[in-house]
């Protein structure tokens, strides 16, 4: 990387950006070092992407100055940031799923389509040895899971000539829990070359683990900023977020289920994958009335297609269903009018009509259309939004909003609002709080109990074990195209539970 004397690489200042009446940023004083690692902290909606997407050169701001060596910079369009030595890994991949891991590289670093292949694939393979990032350059990036596809991310930033700041926006929402520990590891080794490292993210831990300075935004103003050395805790910077709102405490009480009776049951599933691969083979699942099953399993282990057969958007090649006691067929509007409630793992990518308004999401497949005439009566649809308990709950902007205006978790907070409004029967659910800041995380797990106490089956899909372990009556494990047994979560830990993800039934 190239050296820089200067004590800051980057500098902001009265950064502001403003849409339409809503100010996104105000004010912004900002400073990256070289060596260092900036976490950013903020609730949902805080305007942290807004910040990050000006310095990466997305938005051009309405107010303040950015300066760099010394000089004030223009940082918009991308192509201007990244001449600047600018890099950012974006919570959604900008891949091309048919090429190769090296042809994606390619597209981005090199001018033209003459490149040298063997140079650029030994460069390749260079930065990701050193850095821990295990790549292989000849794989296709349709292969790739998350993390692949992230490392392929970071390794394209790496690569580009002059980057010596690098943004991550929540980098661990797509890792399972064994990459994240590599993934902070490789961040400190990046610091300790000399990049100056922007970090956001929802997870107090990771930026006790790593960060040298912190930086909290508030409904757009950066109110608090610390260093490592004024020793950080978790306490301080929660409530540097949160203010004087109240963490809560998620409770649970035991299940008993006096009635036995199965709201879902999947016997002898076998499944297979978009390519033709058998994901799931005879793989047997029961959820009663009022109970919680979390599901757990590495990344890629038939959790997507589980799930997309419990919700009929995917059939079974074998086995059979049944909601409520009832075979049913694969299809969506079956198993809606059966009651059953569906949040995916990829709400962004799965469930969201950018131009649609929040209202519109509603109706799509949650809340009962209200007619007048021969039209819908939307002003009452949005009044029952607005008044409803989950919308309140989880703070949901206002009906009008369009989805692609919103921020990532308050299109999450969309999607939950959306299942729960039409109180299930049941919830098939995966990664209930990603992207969302610690303090709703804890209002839709609190709320999930709830839903499950008043009768709603839940199958909870999630790569946070302490997640599973706080919400749920029992576990099983994906490994291996197989369903463990169910363990009750009382009588088993997060070790057995890890074995199992690792090895199976057979471990
Ligand atoms: N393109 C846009 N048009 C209108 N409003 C927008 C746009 N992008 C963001 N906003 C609004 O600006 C505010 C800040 O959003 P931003 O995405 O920066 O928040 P965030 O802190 O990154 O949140 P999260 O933790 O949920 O990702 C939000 O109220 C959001 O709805």
């Amino acid at each position: 990387m190239e050296q820089h004397n200067e004590r800051y690489l980057l500098r902001t200042q009265g950064l502001t950006k403003i849409f339409g009446s809503l100010v996104a940023n105000s004010g912004i004083d900002l400073e990256v070092k070289p060596n260092s690692i900036h976490a950013i902290l903020g609730e949902n909606g805080a305007g942290k992407s807004t910040l990050m997407k000006m310095l990466y050169g997305v938005y051009a701001p309405d107010g303040g100055s950015i300066m760099m060596d010394g000089q004030e910079v223009e940082l918009h369009p991308p192509t201007k940031a990244r001449a600047k030595g600018i890099g950012m890994v974006f919570q959604d991949f900008r891949v091309v799923p048919a090429l190769t891991i090296l042809d994606n590289i390619a597209l981005s670093v090199e001018k033209g389509i003459l490149f040298n292949r063997n140079k650029l694939k030994k460069r390749i393979i260079d930065v990701s040895t050193k850095y821990g990032l295990a790549v292989n350059p000849d794989a296709y990036v349709w292969e790739l899971d998350l993390g692949q596809r992230q490392r392929l991310e970071i390794v394209k930033v790496l690569l580009a000539e002059h980057t010596r700041v690098i943004i991550f926006d929540e980098p661990t929402s797509v890792l399972v829990p064994q990459e994240v520990e590599s993934f902070l590891n490789m961040l400190r080794m990046l610091r300790d070359d000399g990049y100056g490292i922007l970090l956001i993210t929802h997870k107090i831990n990771e930026v006790l683990a790593c960060a040298d300075q912190v930086s909290v935004l508030r409904s757009g103003v950066l109110t608090y900023t610390a260093n490592k050395e004024d020793g950080l805790t978790a306490d301080q910077l929660i409530s540097a977020m949160m203010g004087d709102k109240e963490l809560k405490i998620v409770e649970k009480e035991s299940f008993e289920s006096s009635a036995n009776e199965l709201a879902i049951a999947l016997n002898a599933g076998t499944i297979k994958g978009d390519y033709g691969e058998t994901v799931l083979q005879q793989v047997n699942l029961q959820v009663k009335k009022g109970q919680i099953v979390g599901v757990a399993g590495i990344s890629g282990s038939g959790q997507r297609e589980l799930a997309e057969v419990l919700f009929g958007l995917r059939s079974l090649v074998k086995g059979t269903l049944e909601v409520g006691g009832q075979s049913i067929k694969p299809d969506v509007r079956a198993f809606l009018e059966a009651g059953v409630s569906f949040v995916s793992e990829d709400p962004i990518k799965e469930s969201v009509i950018p131009g649609f308004s929040i209202l519109e999401h509603m109706v799509l497949d949650g809340m009962e259309l209200k007619k007048k005439g021969l039209g819908i009566d939307w002003k009452k649809l949005a009044d029952e939004l607005q008044n409803s308990k989950e919308a309140q709950a989880l703070a949901l902007a206002s009906g009008n909003r369009r989805a692609d205006t919103l921020s990532g978790g308050n299109v999450q907070r969309m999607v939950l609002t959306r299942a729960l409004i039409r109180k299930p029967d049941v919830l098939i659910i995966s990664y209930p709080s990603r992207g969302l800041d610690i303090g709703t995380t804890r209002t839709i797990q609190q709320h999930l109990i709830q839903l499950a106490q008043q009768g709603t089956a839940i199958v909870l899909f999630s790569e946070d074990l302490d997640e599973l372990f706080k919400l749920s009556d029992e576990i099983v494990v994906l490994a291996g195209k197989r369903l463990s047994k169910p363990y009750q979560t009382t009588a088993t830990d997060v070790g057995q539970i890890g074995q199992l993800m690792l090895k199976g039934e057979s471990a």
